[in-house]
């Protein structure tokens, strides 16, 4: 019999799409079991401000399609201290909570880690677009975030190849390459500069310029933020060859926004109900996650502590077919 009759959730770090889909599998798979659920506001920073509610099952109505989240996010620099941590754990014993849910990235998963060191119950859900996240293949937002570049790339490549130039797009993803890697390889980009992997700008330029003469209308650079700015790819390509019209775009917020794929909505609703009948079965401080189509569970403390591998076959792959 399960001893966990209380949880709560929070969505906490960037927003992604599908954080609603994980907060109505989360609140309505515990009703279902018979629990009670409550929703804290404003990830950690709602909990240190005691802003916490009981939730029903209109609560989560009419939020599956919704990016965003309806129980806001925040960065919450005050929890990175252990007197904010001790200060959630007490608030958090104080409501009688015996299984806290975190939807959210790495820094929200070390939060989590450190409020399971001071004996809370948690289960951490990947809801971040970054896919930076270890023992999952996919976080929740990924998928969308990464049809939001294709979609853009696609109105690009209209515009540059009119005009023979070369955009370069500033994506997303902290210091994980995935984002650019995976919208790279599904828009036919002829470069993706990644944190993963080294890279040469002056060979770079130099094909680039080699294309065009040979006929290539446009060219496309997917360049990951955790590589460094559009704007110092594109000074840095024009330097090397003054013939190359380089435009940057930066992607930006909008890449955080919008309907969340049936994709990022199916998972997040397997990995949400997943997340409570584990904490019902007794399981706690782990993170959850989908490897091979399977739910599985990790301890906290490996997942945070654990790089998320960066498939270089994929990256190789883009390489050639861009030739
Ligand atoms: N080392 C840590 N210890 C305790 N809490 C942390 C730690 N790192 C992050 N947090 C908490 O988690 C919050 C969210 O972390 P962060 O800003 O890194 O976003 P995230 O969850 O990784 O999401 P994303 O990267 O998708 O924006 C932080 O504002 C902080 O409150
Ligand atoms: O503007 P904000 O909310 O600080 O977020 C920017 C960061 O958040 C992320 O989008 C993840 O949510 C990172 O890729 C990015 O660096
Ligand atoms: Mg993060």
């Amino acid at each position: 019999m399960s001893e966990v009759k209380k949880i709560a959730v929070l969505t906490s770090g960037g927003d992604s799409q599908g954080m609603n889909a994980a907060l109505r599998a989360v609140v309505r798979s515990g009703l279902y079991h018979g629990l009670e659920v409550y929703g804290i506001q404003r990830g950690y920073q709602g909990l240190l401000n005691n802003e916490i509610n009981k939730m029903d099952l209109r609560s989560v109505g009419d939020i599956i399609q919704r990016g965003g989240t309806v129980l806001q996010s925040a960065r919450c620099p005050e929890f990175m201290k252990l007197e904010g941590q001790q200060r959630g754990a007490e608030i958090l014993n104080q409501h009688g909570i015996d299984g806290l849910v975190v939807i959210g990235g790495d820094g929200s998963y070390q939060g989590a880690n450190k409020l399971s060191k001071l004996g809370i119950k948690t289960m951490g859900l990947p809801g971040t677009i970054d896919n930076d996240i270890s023992f999952t293949d996919y976080t929740i937002g990924f998928d969308t975030a990464v049809g939001v570049v294709v979609d853009a790339v696609n109105k690009l490549r209209d515009t540059m190849s009119s005009h023979a130039r070369s955009s370069i797009v500033e994506v997303m993803g902290r210091h994980c390459g995935d984002i650019a890697l995976h919208a790279g390889l599904a828009s036919g980009a002829e470069t993706i500069l990644v944190p993963e992997v080294p890279y040469d700008m002056g060979e770079i330029a130099d094909r680039m310029k080699e294309n065009f003469e040979k006929g290539k209308r446009h060219s496309i650079v997917i360049v990951a933020e955790g590589v460094g700015r559009g704007e110092d790819v594109a000074h840095a390509l024009k330097e090397r060859h003054a013939s190359i019209d380089a435009r940057v775009t930066v992607l930006g917020h909008i890449q955080r926004g919008g309907a969340p794929t049936p994709f990022d909505r199916n998972l997040a609703s397997r990995l949400g109900d997943f997340a409570v009948r584990s904490l019902i079965q007794g399981e706690s401080d782990k993170g959850c996650g989908i490897i091979n189509g399977e739910l599985v569970l990790t301890d906290i403390d490996k997942v945070v502590n654990t790089k998320k591998d960066f498939d270089m076959d994929m990256y190789e792959l883009a390489l050639r077919l861009s030739q």
